[in-house]
């Protein structure tokens, strides 16, 4: 048999039929649905009077619209409002399990899919969100799907794709002190571009990969999509089972043990052929910050924002200036001077109990309050089994005496869909994945950082090496 890569397999294991022009109907395992991508969904199937398909494959939660703060008295903004009470009675009306938002396993639907074993080994993933390529950490076939594509597979448990082809992102060595998964991907970003996998299912391999945990794993498959790609996936291995293992959805018994032998198989046959490699040597890795308007505009803690004087490359140096103006940044100043004014701790990269620490380890570290200029410093967990994890380690205590505000989880000031945002001419270090112009609120300067590094800014009030603060 010819060696074929994860995602061949993946994509083999799923294909119920390919028309001649290479069009295939792919078979969904999993459903993840939100408030903002499914109104319409729903609608369609009811007019056309259809059933959803397979309910078990469903799962449901609000996370955009959702408020950080109290929720006793439900939601303010009548727009968020409607569309959360949409789907909820979208869910009750067709009866797919939905975790409503005073549930305790509400959360961001990329970080309660993989926390309840609901993303397994092997499976297609999709769900109407770009970010979905995060459940691919776990050597599943996952990504975004569009409103119309979300009533097919509600309908139909099937999607229409074709094929993408087959890239390598293999990344070698020990990660140095002060680096994580974040700084890994965004260096990759910067490396291959934001269309750099465009057209590609992308796999990432090597060393540093397989010594990240699942956590880390998520966070560079998030991103994957900043990267071009709809798909990001890492091959199974011990620490993708250990994770999977004993969750509320995931299989147990006998059934457990039929999916590992299956599992187990679930990695890249040596031999098998990719389009395109790209090698990066994480021992070089810096902590990494973004400069500019796009995930690409990266640079280290240790670099000098760009001149684009230096650019020859006419169409560049045009993009670095306008982005240079609207982040309010001269050429040439040190990554370390850039003063902030909020912080945000939280968003489907990095919101996981492991960012949670990584954070308060470096708040406690550094000791004291957060720095003057500091208007507001959000933390906001994943989930509500996050936040309770967080909380029984005294996470929340840490955060809080240093003038953080420990919130309730939800997509928050990752994108300007409630009441989280910037105001105008606001500069933020942000843990999120995408500093587009707005994303955080009209006006508002997006930085891209590691959760080390955002609780770093905060305590000191600009941009600073991690492995520099006490
Ligand atoms: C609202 C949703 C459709 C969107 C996405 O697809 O990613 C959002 O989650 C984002 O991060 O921009
Ligand atoms: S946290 Fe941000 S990136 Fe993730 S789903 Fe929500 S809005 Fe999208």
């Amino acid at each position: 048999m010819t060696a074929r890569t994860l995602y061949d397999k993946l994509w083999d294991d799923h294909v119920v039929h390919t028309e001649e022009d290479g069009t295939a109907v792919l078979y969904i395992d999993r459903h993840l649905v939100h408030e903002v991508t499914s109104p319409q969904a729903f609608e369609g199937l009811e007019m056309a009077q259809r059933k959803v398909w397979r309910l078990s494959a469903n799962l449901a939660v609000s996370d955009h619209n959702v408020p950080t703060t109290d929720r006793s008295s439900g939601i303010a903004d009548p727009v968020s409002r409607l569309q959360v009470d949409t789907l909820d009675a979208n869910c009750d009306r067709h009866g797919i399990t939905q975790f409503k938002m005073n549930d305790k396993r509400q959360g961001i639907v990329h970080v309660i899919g993989p926390e309840q074993g609901a993303t397994l080994p092997g499976m297609t993933v999709v769900c109407g969100d770009s970010h979905t390529s995060t459940h691919g950490a776990f050597g599943a076939l996952a990504h975004g799907i569009g409103t119309s594509e979300v009533e097919h597979v509600l309908a139909t448990q099937t999607l229409l794709a074709k094929k993408a082809k087959n890239m390598l992102v293999k990344v070698e060595g020990r990660l140095p002190a002060g680096c994580s998964a974040k700084d890994v991907v965004l260096a990759i970003i910067g490396k291959i571009g934001t269309a750099g996998g465009t057209g590609y299912t992308i796999e990432f391999g090597g060393s540093t990969i397989r010594a990240l945990t699942m956590e880390g794993r998520m966070t560079v498959c998030n991103m994957a999509i900043e990267a071009g790609a709809r798909a990001g996936l890492v091959g199974v291995d011990d620490t993708t089972i250990e994770y999977v293992k004993g969750r509320p959805f995931s299989p147990k018994g006998v059934e457990l043990e039929h999916a590992i032998a299956y599992w187990r198989g679930l990695h890249t046959d040596e031999g098998a052929h990719f389009d395109k490699v790209v090698e990066i040597d994480a021992t070089q890795l810096r902590p990494q910050v973004t400069w500019g308007t796009s995930p690409e505009m990266v640079l280290s803690i240790e670099d000098r924002v760009p001149d684009p004087d230096k650019e020859k490359d006419s169409v560049k140096r045009g993009a670095i200036e306008r982005a240079l103006q609207y982040m309010a940044l001269e050429p040439n100043k040190p990554i370390s001077d850039i003063r902030i004014d909020k912080v945000f701790i939280g968003s489907c990269t990095n919101s996981r109990i492991e960012d949670m620490r990584e954070a308060a380890a470096v708040v406690q570290r550094v000791g004291g309050r957060i720095a003057g200029n500091v208007k507001l410093a959000l933390v906001v967990p994943g989930s509500g089994l996050v936040k309770a994890q967080a909380e029984a380690e005294g996470l929340d205590k840490v955060f809080k005496a240093a003038g953080f505000e420990w919130r309730e989880p939800g997509c928050s000031m990752c994108l300007a869909m409630n009441a989280d945002r910037l105001e105008p001419g606001e500069r933020c270090a942000s843990t999120s994945n995408r500093n587009f112009e707005g994303r955080q609120g009209a006006g508002g300067r997006t930085h891209l950082v590691s959760p080390a590094m955002a609780a770093a800014a905060a305590m000191v009030g600009h941009f600073v090496d991690v492995r520099r603060v006490a």
